[in-house]
Protein backbone atom coordinates (compact mmCIF):
# COMPACT_ATOMS: atom_id res chain seq x y z
CA UNK A 1 0.00 0.00 0.00
CA UNK A 2 1.26 3.11 -0.80
CA UNK A 3 2.13 5.48 1.88
CA UNK A 4 -0.07 8.71 3.26
CA UNK A 5 1.69 12.06 3.45
CA UNK A 6 1.44 13.68 6.68
CA UNK A 7 1.78 17.49 7.48
CA UNK A 8 2.74 18.77 10.69
CA UNK A 9 2.23 22.42 11.86
CA UNK A 10 3.68 23.62 14.44
CA UNK A 11 2.34 26.97 15.94
CA UNK A 12 5.95 28.04 17.84
CA UNK A 13 3.95 30.29 20.30
CA UNK A 14 1.20 27.71 21.75
CA UNK A 15 1.32 27.18 24.97
CA UNK A 16 4.41 26.57 27.13
CA UNK A 17 5.98 23.20 25.71
CA UNK A 18 9.20 23.00 23.14
CA UNK A 19 8.25 21.71 20.08
CA UNK A 20 11.89 20.72 19.68
CA UNK A 21 11.21 17.48 21.46
CA UNK A 22 7.87 17.00 19.39
CA UNK A 23 9.84 17.17 16.31
CA UNK A 24 12.15 14.39 17.69
CA UNK A 25 9.46 12.23 18.95
CA UNK A 26 8.01 12.48 15.52
CA UNK A 27 11.24 10.91 13.55
CA UNK A 28 11.41 8.24 16.48
CA UNK A 29 8.24 7.43 16.26
CA UNK A 30 5.83 7.91 13.67
CA UNK A 31 4.90 4.85 11.64
CA UNK A 32 7.92 5.69 8.80
CA UNK A 33 6.49 2.12 6.67
CA UNK A 34 3.21 3.90 6.96
CA UNK A 35 3.37 7.72 6.21
CA UNK A 36 5.73 10.59 4.63
CA UNK A 37 5.73 13.47 6.60
CA UNK A 38 6.75 16.95 6.52
CA UNK A 39 7.33 19.80 8.83
CA UNK A 40 5.70 23.02 8.41
CA UNK A 41 5.66 26.19 11.17
CA UNK A 42 3.89 29.46 11.31
CA UNK A 43 5.08 32.39 11.01
CA UNK A 44 2.29 34.67 12.10
CA UNK A 45 -1.57 34.34 13.02
CA UNK A 46 -3.85 33.09 10.67
CA UNK A 47 -0.60 31.53 8.92
CA UNK A 48 -1.66 28.28 9.59
CA UNK A 49 -4.86 28.74 7.69
CA UNK A 50 -2.66 29.41 4.51
CA UNK A 51 -0.24 26.43 4.99
CA UNK A 52 -3.14 24.01 5.32
CA UNK A 53 -5.05 25.23 2.45
CA UNK A 54 -1.70 24.87 0.21
CA UNK A 55 -1.12 21.34 1.10
CA UNK A 56 -4.76 20.44 0.84
CA UNK A 57 -4.45 21.60 -2.92
CA UNK A 58 -1.10 19.71 -3.40
CA UNK A 59 -3.02 16.15 -2.41
CA UNK A 60 -1.95 15.34 1.55
CA UNK A 61 -3.55 12.75 3.13
CA UNK A 62 -3.45 14.25 6.68
CA UNK A 63 -2.74 17.64 8.28
CA UNK A 64 -1.82 17.28 12.25
CA UNK A 65 -1.78 20.53 14.18
CA UNK A 66 0.85 20.98 16.78
CA UNK A 67 -0.67 24.05 18.95
CA UNK A 68 -3.87 25.18 21.09
CA UNK A 69 -7.37 25.35 20.11
CA UNK A 70 -6.47 28.68 18.21
CA UNK A 71 -4.07 26.25 15.71
CA UNK A 72 -6.75 23.71 15.40
CA UNK A 73 -9.42 26.38 14.36
CA UNK A 74 -6.77 27.59 11.85
CA UNK A 75 -6.04 24.34 10.27
CA UNK A 76 -9.25 22.49 10.58
CA UNK A 77 -11.16 25.12 8.83
CA UNK A 78 -8.94 24.51 5.64
CA UNK A 79 -9.65 20.84 5.68
CA UNK A 80 -13.60 21.24 6.59
CA UNK A 81 -15.39 19.21 3.37
CA UNK A 82 -12.59 17.72 2.07
CA UNK A 83 -11.02 14.21 1.99
CA UNK A 84 -8.42 15.52 3.99
CA UNK A 85 -7.74 13.93 7.62
CA UNK A 86 -7.24 16.00 10.46
CA UNK A 87 -4.84 15.22 13.74
CA UNK A 88 -3.59 16.81 16.80
CA UNK A 89 -0.38 16.56 18.91
CA UNK A 90 -1.74 19.18 21.99
CA UNK A 91 0.82 21.66 22.68
CA UNK A 92 -1.75 24.84 23.51
CA UNK A 93 -2.95 26.23 27.03
CA UNK A 94 -6.12 24.77 26.90
CA UNK A 95 -6.36 22.08 24.33
CA UNK A 96 -9.99 21.84 24.32
CA UNK A 97 -10.27 19.91 21.40
CA UNK A 98 -7.86 17.17 21.97
CA UNK A 99 -9.28 16.91 25.47
CA UNK A 100 -12.74 16.39 24.41
CA UNK A 101 -11.33 14.01 22.19
CA UNK A 102 -9.84 12.36 24.51
CA UNK A 103 -6.22 12.86 22.54
CA UNK A 104 -3.76 12.22 24.70
CA UNK A 105 -1.62 15.10 26.37
CA UNK A 106 1.75 13.68 25.81
CA UNK A 107 2.86 13.95 22.27
CA UNK A 108 4.16 10.51 22.15
CA UNK A 109 0.98 8.81 23.20
CA UNK A 110 -0.86 11.57 20.33
CA UNK A 111 1.76 10.14 18.05
CA UNK A 112 0.53 6.71 18.79
CA UNK A 113 -3.04 8.03 17.39
CA UNK A 114 -1.53 9.50 14.19
CA UNK A 115 -0.18 6.13 14.01
CA UNK A 116 -3.29 4.22 14.09
CA UNK A 117 -4.95 7.00 11.68
CA UNK A 118 -8.60 5.91 12.95
CA UNK A 119 -10.97 8.76 11.45
CA UNK A 120 -14.03 9.60 12.58
CA UNK A 121 -16.23 12.57 10.73
CA UNK A 122 -17.54 15.30 12.88
CA UNK A 123 -19.57 18.23 13.56
CA UNK A 124 -18.25 21.65 13.65
CA UNK A 125 -20.04 25.06 13.74
CA UNK A 126 -19.81 28.49 12.53
CA UNK A 127 -20.10 31.89 14.37
CA UNK A 128 -21.15 34.75 11.95
CA UNK A 129 -20.01 32.81 9.18
CA UNK A 130 -16.27 31.84 11.17
CA UNK A 131 -16.04 28.71 11.64
CA UNK A 132 -15.19 26.81 15.11
CA UNK A 133 -14.90 23.06 16.34
CA UNK A 134 -15.00 23.31 19.94
CA UNK A 135 -16.90 26.74 21.67
CA UNK A 136 -18.17 30.03 20.66
CA UNK A 137 -19.71 32.73 22.65
CA UNK A 138 -20.85 35.75 24.14
CA UNK A 139 -20.25 37.40 27.68
CA UNK A 140 -17.68 36.97 29.73
CA UNK A 141 -15.92 33.86 28.24
CA UNK A 142 -15.63 36.08 24.88
CA UNK A 143 -14.23 38.57 27.03
CA UNK A 144 -11.26 36.96 28.59
CA UNK A 145 -10.02 35.67 25.34
CA UNK A 146 -9.98 39.41 24.38
CA UNK A 147 -7.98 40.04 27.31
CA UNK A 148 -5.96 36.85 27.13
CA UNK A 149 -5.07 37.98 23.34
CA UNK A 150 -3.06 40.88 24.79
CA UNK A 151 -1.29 38.75 27.10
CA UNK A 152 2.45 38.46 26.35
CA UNK A 153 2.38 35.06 28.79
CA UNK A 154 0.48 32.02 27.85
CA UNK A 155 -0.25 28.80 29.33
CA UNK A 156 -2.91 27.67 32.52
CA UNK A 157 -1.97 30.20 35.00
CA UNK A 158 -2.20 33.24 32.53
CA UNK A 159 -6.50 32.18 32.06
CA UNK A 160 -6.77 31.06 35.74
CA UNK A 161 -5.31 34.80 36.77
CA UNK A 162 -7.41 36.75 33.72
CA UNK A 163 -10.62 34.75 35.14
CA UNK A 164 -9.93 35.74 38.33
CA UNK A 165 -9.21 39.28 37.89
CA UNK A 166 -11.64 40.04 35.10
CA UNK A 167 -14.87 37.86 36.59
CA UNK A 168 -14.73 39.81 39.40
CA UNK A 169 -15.32 42.62 38.15
CA UNK A 170 -17.68 41.91 34.96
CA UNK A 171 -20.89 43.09 33.96
CA UNK A 172 -23.35 40.81 33.07
CA UNK A 173 -25.86 41.76 29.69
CA UNK A 174 -29.12 41.32 28.49
CA UNK A 175 -29.28 38.99 25.46
CA UNK A 176 -32.75 38.29 23.13
CA UNK A 177 -31.82 34.61 21.84
CA UNK A 178 -34.23 33.21 18.78
CA UNK A 179 -34.48 29.16 18.44
CA UNK A 180 -36.97 28.08 15.93
CA UNK A 181 -38.81 31.18 15.68
CA UNK A 182 -39.51 31.79 19.42
CA UNK A 183 -37.63 34.69 21.56
CA UNK A 184 -36.32 34.54 25.05
CA UNK A 185 -34.89 37.54 26.79
CA UNK A 186 -31.95 36.63 29.58
CA UNK A 187 -29.53 38.12 31.63
CA UNK A 188 -26.46 36.17 30.99
CA UNK A 189 -22.77 36.38 32.11
CA UNK A 190 -21.84 34.16 29.53
CA UNK A 191 -23.84 32.16 26.42
CA UNK A 192 -21.85 28.98 25.29
CA UNK A 193 -22.51 27.63 22.06
CA UNK A 194 -20.48 23.78 22.30
CA UNK A 195 -20.00 21.54 19.51
CA UNK A 196 -17.08 20.01 21.80
CA UNK A 197 -17.77 19.84 25.58
CA UNK A 198 -14.91 22.16 27.37
CA UNK A 199 -12.97 25.22 26.59
CA UNK A 200 -9.99 23.75 27.41
CA UNK A 201 -8.13 22.44 30.69
CA UNK A 202 -11.23 19.99 31.50
CA UNK A 203 -13.78 22.92 32.16
CA UNK A 204 -16.77 21.29 30.70
CA UNK A 205 -19.32 24.63 29.57
CA UNK A 206 -21.07 21.55 27.76
CA UNK A 207 -20.57 18.45 29.87
CA UNK A 208 -23.00 16.51 27.58
CA UNK A 209 -22.45 17.85 24.15
CA UNK A 210 -20.97 15.41 21.33
CA UNK A 211 -19.20 16.35 17.69
CA UNK A 212 -21.21 13.43 16.29
CA UNK A 213 -25.01 14.60 17.38
CA UNK A 214 -25.51 17.40 14.39
CA UNK A 215 -26.25 19.32 17.88
CA UNK A 216 -24.90 22.30 19.62
CA UNK A 217 -25.31 22.55 23.23
CA UNK A 218 -25.76 26.07 24.31
CA UNK A 219 -25.58 26.68 28.20
CA UNK A 220 -26.16 30.43 29.23
CA UNK A 221 -25.24 31.18 32.62
CA UNK A 222 -27.09 33.68 34.33
CA UNK A 223 -25.73 36.62 36.72
CA UNK A 224 -24.23 34.82 40.34
CA UNK A 225 -22.36 36.14 43.07
CA UNK A 226 -18.93 35.74 44.34
CA UNK A 227 -19.86 33.32 46.68
CA UNK A 228 -21.08 31.41 44.30
CA UNK A 229 -18.50 31.78 41.82
CA UNK A 230 -16.17 28.52 43.38
CA UNK A 231 -19.68 26.27 43.38
CA UNK A 232 -19.71 27.29 40.02
CA UNK A 233 -16.08 26.81 39.20
CA UNK A 234 -16.03 23.39 40.81
CA UNK A 235 -19.47 22.34 38.92
CA UNK A 236 -17.44 23.47 35.75
CA UNK A 237 -14.27 20.95 36.18
CA UNK A 238 -16.25 17.96 37.72
CA UNK A 239 -18.92 18.13 34.58
CA UNK A 240 -21.95 18.94 36.91
CA UNK A 241 -22.47 22.38 35.76
CA UNK A 242 -26.26 21.43 34.62
CA UNK A 243 -26.73 20.84 38.50
CA UNK A 244 -26.40 24.50 39.03
CA UNK A 245 -29.36 26.75 38.98
CA UNK A 246 -27.66 29.43 36.97
CA UNK A 247 -27.18 27.55 34.20
CA UNK A 248 -29.84 26.74 31.76
CA UNK A 249 -29.04 24.91 28.83
CA UNK A 250 -30.92 23.37 25.21
CA UNK A 251 -29.57 21.57 22.20
CA UNK A 252 -30.84 23.36 18.61
CA UNK A 253 -29.10 23.52 15.39
CA UNK A 254 -29.48 27.42 15.03
CA UNK A 255 -29.17 30.04 17.06
CA UNK A 256 -30.03 33.91 16.57
CA UNK A 257 -28.48 36.28 19.59
CA UNK A 258 -29.50 40.15 19.93
CA UNK A 259 -27.26 41.98 22.27
CA UNK A 260 -27.91 45.52 23.50
CA UNK A 261 -24.46 46.75 22.15
CA UNK A 262 -21.97 45.84 19.65
CA UNK A 263 -18.30 44.16 21.04
CA UNK A 264 -16.21 40.93 21.31
CA UNK A 265 -17.53 37.49 20.69
CA UNK A 266 -15.38 34.10 20.68
CA UNK A 267 -14.62 31.23 18.68
CA UNK A 268 -12.53 28.89 19.77
CA UNK A 269 -11.17 30.88 22.16
CA UNK A 270 -9.87 33.85 19.87
CA UNK A 271 -11.79 36.84 20.31
CA UNK A 272 -13.33 38.81 17.22
CA UNK A 273 -15.37 42.43 17.22
CA UNK A 274 -19.06 41.82 16.17
CA UNK A 275 -22.61 43.64 16.21
CA UNK A 276 -25.41 43.37 17.74
CA UNK A 277 -26.91 40.94 16.07
CA UNK A 278 -25.02 36.89 16.06
CA UNK A 279 -26.05 33.87 14.40
CA UNK A 280 -24.53 30.46 15.12
CA UNK A 281 -24.78 27.52 13.30
CA UNK A 282 -24.22 23.44 13.15
CA UNK A 283 -22.94 22.00 10.67
CA UNK A 284 -23.19 18.21 10.39
CA UNK A 285 -20.22 15.98 9.75
CA UNK A 286 -17.56 18.53 7.88
CA UNK A 287 -14.34 17.24 9.29
CA UNK A 288 -12.45 13.65 9.01
CA UNK A 289 -10.83 13.94 11.93
CA UNK A 290 -7.76 11.21 13.63
CA UNK A 291 -9.90 9.76 16.96
CA UNK A 292 -8.11 7.93 19.76
CA UNK A 293 -10.28 4.51 19.69
CA UNK A 294 -8.11 3.35 22.29
CA UNK A 295 -8.83 6.43 25.59
CA UNK A 296 -7.90 7.37 29.16
CA UNK A 297 -8.91 10.22 31.09
CA UNK A 298 -7.33 13.00 32.25
CA UNK A 299 -7.39 14.70 35.70
CA UNK A 300 -4.50 16.27 36.47
CA UNK A 301 -6.06 19.56 35.92
CA UNK A 302 -9.37 18.61 37.63
CA UNK A 303 -7.06 18.45 40.51
CA UNK A 304 -5.41 21.32 40.77
CA UNK A 305 -8.63 22.59 40.30
CA UNK A 306 -10.00 21.19 43.25
CA UNK A 307 -6.75 22.76 45.22
CA UNK A 308 -7.46 26.46 44.08
CA UNK A 309 -11.46 25.88 44.96
CA UNK A 310 -10.41 24.34 48.68
CA UNK A 311 -8.27 27.46 48.84
CA UNK A 312 -11.15 29.41 47.35
CA UNK A 313 -13.23 28.29 50.29
CA UNK A 314 -10.80 28.76 52.97
CA UNK A 315 -10.38 32.08 51.87
CA UNK A 316 -13.68 32.58 51.70
CA UNK A 317 -14.49 31.32 55.79
CA UNK A 318 -12.13 33.81 56.53
CA UNK A 319 -12.97 36.76 55.15
CA UNK A 320 -16.41 35.51 56.68
CA UNK A 321 -15.60 35.50 60.26
CA UNK A 322 -14.40 38.80 59.69
CA UNK A 323 -17.84 40.20 59.23
CA UNK A 324 -17.01 41.72 55.97
CA UNK A 325 -20.85 41.43 54.51
CA UNK A 326 -20.38 43.52 50.85
CA UNK A 327 -19.85 41.30 47.82
CA UNK A 328 -17.89 44.15 46.65
CA UNK A 329 -15.31 44.30 49.40
CA UNK A 330 -15.38 40.93 49.56
CA UNK A 331 -14.39 40.49 46.19
CA UNK A 332 -11.49 43.23 46.55
CA UNK A 333 -10.03 40.94 49.59
CA UNK A 334 -10.25 38.02 46.89
CA UNK A 335 -8.41 40.04 44.85
CA UNK A 336 -5.58 41.41 47.15
CA UNK A 337 -5.60 37.84 48.75
CA UNK A 338 -4.56 36.16 45.23
CA UNK A 339 -2.10 39.18 44.42
CA UNK A 340 -4.56 39.88 41.29
N1 LIG B 1 4.19 32.35 14.38
C1 LIG B 1 3.23 32.96 15.07
N2 LIG B 1 3.45 34.15 15.69
C2 LIG B 1 2.49 34.77 16.41
N3 LIG B 1 1.25 34.25 16.59
C3 LIG B 1 0.99 33.07 16.01
C4 LIG B 1 1.96 32.38 15.23
N4 LIG B 1 1.39 31.22 14.79
C5 LIG B 1 0.13 31.21 15.26
N5 LIG B 1 -0.13 32.29 16.00
C6 LIG B 1 -1.34 32.62 16.78
O1 LIG B 1 -1.15 32.08 18.08
C7 LIG B 1 -2.42 32.02 18.70
C8 LIG B 1 -2.42 31.06 19.86
O2 LIG B 1 -2.24 29.77 19.42
P1 LIG B 1 -2.96 28.51 20.08
O3 LIG B 1 -4.38 28.82 20.34
O4 LIG B 1 -2.66 27.35 19.25
O5 LIG B 1 -2.20 28.38 21.47
P2 LIG B 1 -2.71 28.63 22.92
O6 LIG B 1 -3.56 29.87 22.96
O7 LIG B 1 -1.52 28.59 23.79
O8 LIG B 1 -3.60 27.34 23.22
P3 LIG B 1 -5.19 27.13 23.48
O9 LIG B 1 -5.92 27.82 22.39
O10 LIG B 1 -5.38 25.65 23.48
O11 LIG B 1 -5.46 27.73 24.80
C9 LIG B 1 -3.38 31.68 17.59
O12 LIG B 1 -4.50 32.52 17.65
C10 LIG B 1 -2.58 31.93 16.30
O13 LIG B 1 -3.26 32.76 15.39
Amino acid sequence: MAKRSIVFIINPISGTQSKDNIIELISQHLDQDKFNYQIARTEYAGHATLLAQEHVEKGCDAVVAIGGDGTVNEIARSLVHTSVAFGVIPCGSGNGLARHLRIPMDPLGSIKVLNRFDIECLDYGKINDVPFFCTCGVGFDAFVSSKFAHSEKRGVLTYLENTLREGLKYKPDTYEIEIEGETSKYKAFLIACANASQYGNNAYIAPHASMSDGLMDVTIMEPFTVLEAPQIAVQLFNRTLLQNNKIKTFRCKNIHIHREHPGVIHFDGDPMSAGTDIDVQLIQKGLNMIVNTQQASDTAFGRVVSELYDELISLSISVRNRNIRRIDSFNKEVMRRLKL
